[in-house]
């Protein structure tokens, strides 16, 4: 199901908390809401589910407005971080809850029960309590109640932030491999933002109860609309120049900047994009922190500071060192300019 937003507003204790939000998710797409905490990306969802008043806006659902259906009339579920589960009753009866309420037959809730479970990799775990269980088995049990439901939007609040990186890793590549399979349209909040570039087709970035862009993975961390967004999904450095005829000219590096006016401009590059080389003796190497692959360099020239991040192979085998004189070269992988700042 398509899901659209247009111009939410939310008020809570007289704070604005959504300003004007539009957003649109395609049927079976993913998409990530990310941003710092307390940027409203819960409240977002709240709405959605109807549980919480919306001041102004619109929510449809395919063509169907919702922001004023009873929240179980609405088929969106929740997955909160605390899971929400029946500690003292067994797996089973945690998964068949939205299905009793809905009054499956028992005989078909056991079958859907028992393939949900192999889904989520638990076959067989049908009578085991939850308060006997792993955080990682809770996440995917939690996952099959929310797919017993066939929710129209699946809606995920931070639901993997309780778990060490190999587990969260896992669930995020189960869920995405469920949500694909079964086309579900769903919203994962996260303030993780490797979490939202390897899971979401779109990712829309939140900052103060707005979206500050929405945009694919890669559009997003290539083309960041501005420094915000930039600086938000990584360290940048910036040149500046000039482009002229759609050529962008500066002290470091020429290269061709199609679309872009005559006019001062600055020119992101993200420290892998910053290669260090032996020969030469541009920069010289401030700070360099070992970070077992790769190696966070600090180098200086005679006009500015560049942070540069390499492999930690390829900088030791160049006998590359802290203090020492090196070349630099510039290669970002794409192109994005800024207009320059003013002072
Ligand atoms: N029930 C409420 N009453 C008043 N203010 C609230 C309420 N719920 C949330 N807020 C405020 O709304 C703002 C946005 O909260 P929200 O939970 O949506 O942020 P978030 O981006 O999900 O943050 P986090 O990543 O910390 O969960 C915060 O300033 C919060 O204090």
């Amino acid at each position: 199901m398509e899901l659209k937003i247009e111009n939410l507003e939310v008020t809570l204790q007289k704070n604005k908390i959504l300003n004007r939000v539009s957003l649109t998710v395609k049927s079976g797409e993913l998409i990530s809401l990310l941003g710092a905490s307390g940027c409203g990306k819960s409240t977002m969802l709240k709405s959605i589910a109807g549980l919480l008043d919306i001041e102004k806006g619109r929510i449809c659902l395919d063509a169907k407005e919702i922001q004023n259906m009873a929240p179980e009339k609405r088929g969106t579920v929740i997955v909160f971080q605390d899971l929400r589960l029946f500690p003292h009753m067994t797996v089973e009866k945690n998964i068949a809850f939205p299905m009793e309420l809905k009054k499956v037959p028992k005989a078909r809730q056991k079958e859907i029960i028992k393939k949900l479970l192999e889904d989520v990799q638990l076959p067989g775990f049908e009578k085991r309590k939850i308060k006997e269980m792993s955080g990682g088995q809770m996440q995917r049990v939690a996952l099959a109640r929310a797919l017993a439901c066939e929710p129209s939007i699946l809606l995920l609040d931070e639901p993997f932030s309780g778990l060490d990186e190999k587990l969260r890793l896992e669930m995020g590549a189960l869920v995405r491999k469920l949500q694909k399979e079964r086309k579900i349209t769903t919203i994962l909040v996260t303030h993780d933002k490797k979490e939202a570039l390897q899971m979401s087709d779109r990712i829309a970035l939140m900052s103060n109860g707005h979206i500050l862009q929405y945009a694919s993975p890669t559009e997003i961390f290539q083309h960041p609309e501005n420094r915000q967004v930039a600086a938000y999904f990584g360290k940048a450095n910036y040149i500046e120049g000039t482009v002229q005829k759609e050529q962008f000219d500066s002290d470091y590096i020429s290269c061709e900047a199609k679309g872009y006016a005559d006019g001062k401009y600055e020119l992101l590059v993200r420290p892998f994009d910053v290669k260090v080389i032996a020969e030469g003796s541009a920069v010289e190497i401030r700070e360099m922190t070992y970070l077992g692959e790769t190696v966070d360099l600090y180098l200086q020239d005679e006009k500015q500071t560049f942070y540069a991040q390499d492999i930690s192979a390829r900088i030791h085998a160049a006998g590359l060192m802290e203090g020492a004189k090196a070349g630099i070269e510039f290669a970002p992988e794409s192109i994005c300019l800024f207009p320059e700042e003013k002072e």
